[in-house]
């Protein structure tokens, strides 16, 4: 097989450092000028007009210098700002500069006074650097440049590369105009525009390959990388409005989030999950064993809420997709606004508010009631149940509660065993069980009638949990004197026209499903769950997956980590491990984790060994899903 040389021609300035250095220049030089912000700001514009081949580009290094006032003395002081800038996939694969050298050139428009110092660390010695050099007045100061450096004149990095003369094809990585036109006059074989630091249109345009970071033009050119898989050929689709900072997070850490701020249909999920690594929903949509058969990539299904109902965990689990939720996020909105309503309908603030509206003054105290001393009747006494049990206890509430468990009682709370004693005692009776479907018309109309006459009921749980028709006639005859509901049986994919038999009864508060929509609660779930999601894609660890077996991993180190998801059937385990016995390898950690249906086990190893294995690990019986983090 012949292969062919290839030869690696960096840009400096914004590809491999985050900045250009100019502008940091000017930013040391200009710090005591009064006119500071407005002489960079036109430094920028120059640089920009250049980069952009609006202007040539002597013109803008003459503009620039004059306008920099530096001197030499100011060179140190860039050198070690520029070496905290070096762009962070740059600095993640210093191996890869160190292992090709032989390939690696740097051709600049920038400057070799501040450049070798920095590329030096890199492995790339003063004469693969081809840049300009400045030039000193007596006294230091920078006046300008060595005009006769090719570097110096527009297009001049095609000339440079004439002049070179390489051998083998040549490969342009950069983020401006005079790196595509190398390839464009066909000097460059090949042009990656590089969108670590900044993305120019003009210049993703007349890319071969955009390059989001330097792992992914290493794994495009199958060269050894410093992280398994590029994180920008992750896919994360978000619906439905998720606070945007899931999508500032997952997209800081390298991801590719899209976004949707409504729920997809089952048909669109399906034609939209091909391609898609990690899919984060809330409560509007469902992921069907359907959609799971057409999800080949996804790794990570993500609720940004409680509730997992709507996901075919088991679907998921067989395919080795791992479901994580926020169980606790937004418990303390939906209580605050249980107490909230509790009150109102007491009150009935919503029944006196509205006839204001309608110009009516109507000062009365009939049905019109403290909250203290009565009696609060909570149905399921889980994390939103039990944090309800201890407010309205401070509110000087009686609360009972009812739940299939057998729960610690909090405060003074009287945990009560019976449904029907707990319907018969309570003033107030406020659904918190969770949303499992066996819970479906959990409240019709033979619980109503065992309620007390004038009760009120309360339903932040979930639509199906309450007989909607038995509930309005109930509210309709006064056998309850009002409602809270946040919750229906159907509820819209997104916000628009909605319909309920419960509209227009007095004194019954409708919200749209909104018990856990506060800015607290979306921003904690923000940052819960693309913790979790990022804990898993880049490490493994599934600590609070709600339908895989959980497992907390130790950092890795210098290793490559085997990830294997397996059907779990006798024998599976050893097969796995004698293939690892076959190849020798040098073995730090070993980790397993078993539920009835599915095997996790994650193996951690020395660096060093025949990369065969990874294809015949693959390949074992049973195997669901195998993947390899470094
Ligand atoms: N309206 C909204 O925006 C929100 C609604 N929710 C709903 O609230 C529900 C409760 O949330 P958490 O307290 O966090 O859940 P949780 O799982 O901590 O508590 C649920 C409790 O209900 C009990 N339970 C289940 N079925 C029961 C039954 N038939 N009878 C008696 N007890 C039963 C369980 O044993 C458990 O103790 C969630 O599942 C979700 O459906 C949650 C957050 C926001
Ligand atoms: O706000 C949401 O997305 C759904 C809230 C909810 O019902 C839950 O967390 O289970």
């Amino acid at each position: 097989m012949i292969t062919t040389k290839r030869n690696y021609i960096f840009d400096f300035d914004s590809t491999l450092t985050r900045v250009e250095a100019l502008d940091v220049l000017a930013e040391i030089t200009l710090q005591n000028n009064p006119n500071k912000e407005k002489i960079i700001q036109e430094i920028i514009d120059i640089t920009n007009l250049g980069i952009d081949g609006e202007i040539s580009f002597t013109e803008s290094l003459e503009k620039r210098i004059k306008l920099l006032n530096a001197n030499q003395s100011d060179l140190a002081n860039l050198v070690s700002a520029l070496k905290k800038q070096v762009s962070a996939s740059i600095e993640r694969n210093k191996e890869f500069f160190k292992d090709f050298a032989d390939d690696i050139y740097v051709i600049s428009c920038g400057f070799k006074e501040f450049i070798d110092p920095i590329v030096a660390a890199y492995n790339i010695p003063s004469d693969r650097v081809f840049a300009n050099t400045f030039e000193f007045a007596n006294d230091g100061k920078i006046i300008g440049f060595d005009a006769n450096n090719p570097l110096s004149q527009h297009n001049g990095k095609i000339k440079c590369l004439k002049d070179m003369d390489l051998e083998g094809e040549i490969q342009v990585i950069g983020d401006g105009y005079s790196d595509y036109v190398t390839r464009k006059s066909g000097v460059a074989h090949k042009f990656f525009a590089y969108t670590e630091n900044i993305s120019r249109v003009k210049t993703t345009e007349n890319a071969d390959h955009i390059a989001p970071n330097l792992d992914e033009f290493l794994y495009v050119n199958k060269l050894p990388r410093n992280i398994s898989y590029p994180k920008n050929r992750i896919k994360i689709l978000l619906l439905e409005n998720v606070h945007p900072d899931a999508f500032t997070k997952l997209s800081t850490d390298g991801f590719s989030v899209e976004t949707v701020s409504r729920s997809l249909s089952e048909d669109e999920l399906i034609e939209k999950i091909k391609d898609v690594h990690v899919l984060g929903i809330r409560s509007k949509t469902n992921v069907t064993q359907k959609v799971v058969d057409a999800a080949d990539k996804l790794m990570v299904v993500s609720a940004f809420c409680i509730g997992t109902k709507q996901i075919d965990l088991e679907a998921c689990k067989e395919k080795g997709i791992v479901v994580f939720n926020a169980p606790y996020s937004n418990t303390r909105s939906v209580v605050e606004l249980a107490i909230g309503e509790i009150i109102m309908l007491m009150r009935s603030v919503f029944q006196r508010s509205t006839e204001i509206h309608n110009g009516q003054w109507n000062k009365t105290a009939d049905g019109s009631r403290e909250v203290r001393g009565k009696k609060l009747g909570i149905v399921g006494y889980g994390n939103i149940g039990k944090q309800l049990s201890i407010l309205a206890e401070g509110l000087g509430m009686d609360v009972y509660y009812y739940d299939v468990e057998d729960t610690l009682a909090l405060g003074n709370a009287t945990k009560v065993s019976k449904l029907e004693d707990l319907l018969a005692i309570s003033d107030v009776v406020t659904l918190h069980i969770d949303d499992n479907a066996a819970n479906k018309n959990f409240i019709g109309e033979t619980e109503i009638s065992q309620m007390k006459d004038g009760a009120y009921l309360v339903n932040l749980s979930r639509g199906f949990v309450v007989d909607i028709k038995a509930l309005a006639a109930a509210l309709k005859s006064g056998k309850l004197a009002g409602a809270a509901v946040d919750v229906y049986p159907e509820e819209p994919a997104k916000n628009g026209e909605f319909l309920t038999e419960l509209k227009g009864l007095p004194n019954v508060i409708l919200t749209p499903h909104v018990g856990g929509s506060t800015e607290e609660a979306q921003r904690d779930i923000a940052d819960f769950v693309p913790s979790k999601i990022m804990a898993y894609i880049n490490s493994g660890n599934t600590v609070d997956a709600v339908n895989f077996p959980n497992i907390r991993l130790p950092r890795q180190i210098k290793s490559h980590r085997f990830l294997h998801i397996h059907k779990n059937v006798p024998g599976i385990m050893a097969k796995i491990n004698k293939i690892l016995a076959k190849y020798d390898l040098n073995i730090s950690g070993q980790y397993l984790s078993t539920d009835p249906k599915v095997g996790y086990v994650i193996t951690d190893l020395d660096k060093e060994y025949n990369k065969e294995v990874i294809d015949k690990l693959r390949k074992v019986e049973g195997t669901i899903k195998f993947r390899v983090l470094y």
